[in-house]
């Protein structure tokens, strides 16, 4: 954009007369014209950015040599005079494969903060989820509308519905964020992990365990408690417009999010542990005027806002909360691209179950039923001889949240007003789905050569229970009307006299 009087959501501006007029018409100019600057800095940052690989490692970092201490976790005097401070995402008493737990060398420790006070929840909202009843019918919704002007991914986040029990830690919820501004405050979420799966625009997460970028088609994940704040970095199609940014969140309440087994798959394949990235150690320091690595600019007060039980609480502390200079552990944010997805498939016939496509799962307390899985619909050849090659009709037993990143998904017909980039779809237990009609007749008519799908990104949360939506997504203008609809015409092409 340029130095037209716009504000930031690209409207007009209201016409004043005079030198107050002008300032007004400034103001917006200048904030985008900043938030650019901020963005182009954040995007330097974040693609000079180095990593630790692996999933689940007892993975160490130190932003100063020296810092992290050898031999035991909490010494009597810490190195460089920092505390140590142990963060637990499990139970201490949980199998040690899957025990999280990581030892943060910190400027301050986390306890010296004032009392949190309670904040509005804005669009957010928490399992239990008792707005609306649990809707059977099969519903999609368009992108998000625009957000208002200095709306950051937190105030960005708007709640799909989803199932359980924050407070017992179990279930899910569906969110949507939609922000044009960079987080000023920190955040943290006491609730669950929180999977970002961006769709437009790249995101620099700034954790307390270092700095991760993540791209539309790459996914980040915050573990519970993990204090974190974003900056928007812009999408390379913005030009000169002040950075937006659009995606999706699960929030797990559950076990965190592991990988799958792989069974007779072997010791290789889908999601790749070597190919997701933690970060490096970086700190935010604002005792000695300077920032080391972490440069998200720190002086003065840093707003820290807890989601505790459903509820946003927050407190206003003296010191930016990102000031770990070290740790060691395994409890700890990462990236992956999901590009670098092994896909799985037929070689023979049929149509797999979706389940060969699961990236990562929240298990539940019984083998094989997961209180989440995340799955992708990553660039695939289909070779299946004699068989209906898009997903096939069906009614299941869980819950069925899909989105999509970009492009087209094989068994929704592409195009405006249908399944797009930035929307969603939600098939409930047991409601029946699968390929919409021009799908199904093009598919059954299709010639059965090797096939390449890599044409779309698309994604599936799957729950163990029905998501129950909330009211503002089961009110919402973006809701489509007539979904079913895309069912409708499906011919009746029986014919017994045919049989052999
Ligand atoms: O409903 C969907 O599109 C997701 C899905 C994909 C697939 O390949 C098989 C089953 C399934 O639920
Ligand atoms: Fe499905």
């Amino acid at each position: 954009m340029t130095g037209d009087a716009r504000t930031r959501n690209g409207t007009e501006a209201p016409r004043k007369t005079g030198e107050a007029a002008r300032e007004a018409s400034e103001a917006p100019r200048k904030a985008v014209e900043a938030s650019r600057k901020t963005a182009e800095a954040s995007r330097r940052t974040a693609e000079a950015l180095t990593y630790l690989s692996g999933f689940g490692n007892e993975h160490s970092s130190e932003a100063v040599p020296g810092a992290l201490p050898h031999g035991r976790n909490s010494p009597q005097r810490v190195p460089l005079g920092l505390y140590a401070e142990q963060l637990s995402g499990s139970a201490f008493t949980e199998p040690r494969a899957h025990n999280r737990r990581s030892w943060l060398y910190r400027i301050r420790p986390s306890a010296a903060h004032p009392a949190f006070t309670r904040a509005d929840n804005g669009t957010l909202r928490s399992a239990p989820f008792t707005e609306t009843v649990p809707d059977p019918n099969r519903l999609r919704w368009d992108p998000l509308p625009e957000p208002a002007a200095g709306t950051d991914f937190l105030a960005g986040l708007w709640t799909l519905g989803g199932n359980g029990d924050a407070t017992r830690r179990t279930g899910m919820a569906v969110h949507l964020y939609h922000a044009n501004s960079s987080m000023e405050r920190v955040f943290s979420d006491a609730d669950g992990e929180l999977l970002i799966v961006p769709e437009h625009g790249g995101l620099l997460l700034r954790t307390e365990f270092g700095l991760l970028h993540v791209e539309p088609g790459h996914v980040a994940l915050i573990p519970r408690g993990v204090r974190f704040r974003v900056d928007l970095l812009g999408a390379a199609s913005d030009g000169g417009q002040s950075p937006t940014a659009r995606g999706y969140v699960c929030e797990n309440y559950g076990a965190p999010f592991r990988l799958p087994d792989l069974g007779p798959i072997g010791a290789n394949g889908l999601a790749n542990a070597r190919d997701f990235r933690a970060p490096v150690a970086a700190y935010e320091d604002d005792g000695d005027g300077g920032d080391h690595g972490n440069d998200g600019g720190t002086a003065g007060q840093v707003e820290v806002v807890n989601k505790f039980c459903g509820n946003l609480w927050t407190a206003l502390y003296d010191h930016s909360p990102l000031d770990v200079v070290a740790w060691h552990g395994s409890h700890v944010p990462y990236v992956y691209d999901l590009r670098l997805f092994n896909v799985m498939g037929t070689i023979s016939y049929d149509h797999p179950d979706p389940s060969i496509f699961t990236v990562l799962t929240s298990p539940s307390d019984t083998p094989g039923l997961a209180g989440v899985d995340f799955v992708v619909f990553a660039p695939r050849w289909l070779v299946g001889e004699d068989t209906f090659r898009p997903p096939y009709f069906h009614r299941n037993v869980m819950s069925e949240y899909m989105g999509l990143v970009e492009g087209a998904y094989d068994a929704k017909a592409a195009g405006e007003g249908g399944f797009v980039p930035g929307g969603g779809s939600l098939h409930n237990m047991m409601s029946a789905h699968g390929p919409d009609r021009e799908t199904f007749e093009r598919a059954s008519a299709a010639e059965l050569r090797p096939q390449k799908v890599d044409d779309g990104l698309a994604f599936m949360f799957e729950t163990r229970w029905p998501v129950t939506a909330t009211a503002q997504a089961a009110r919402a203008e973006h809701l489509q009307t007539g979904y079913d609809d895309v069912w409708r015409g499906l011919q009746r092409h029986f014919r017994p006299a045919d049989r052999r």
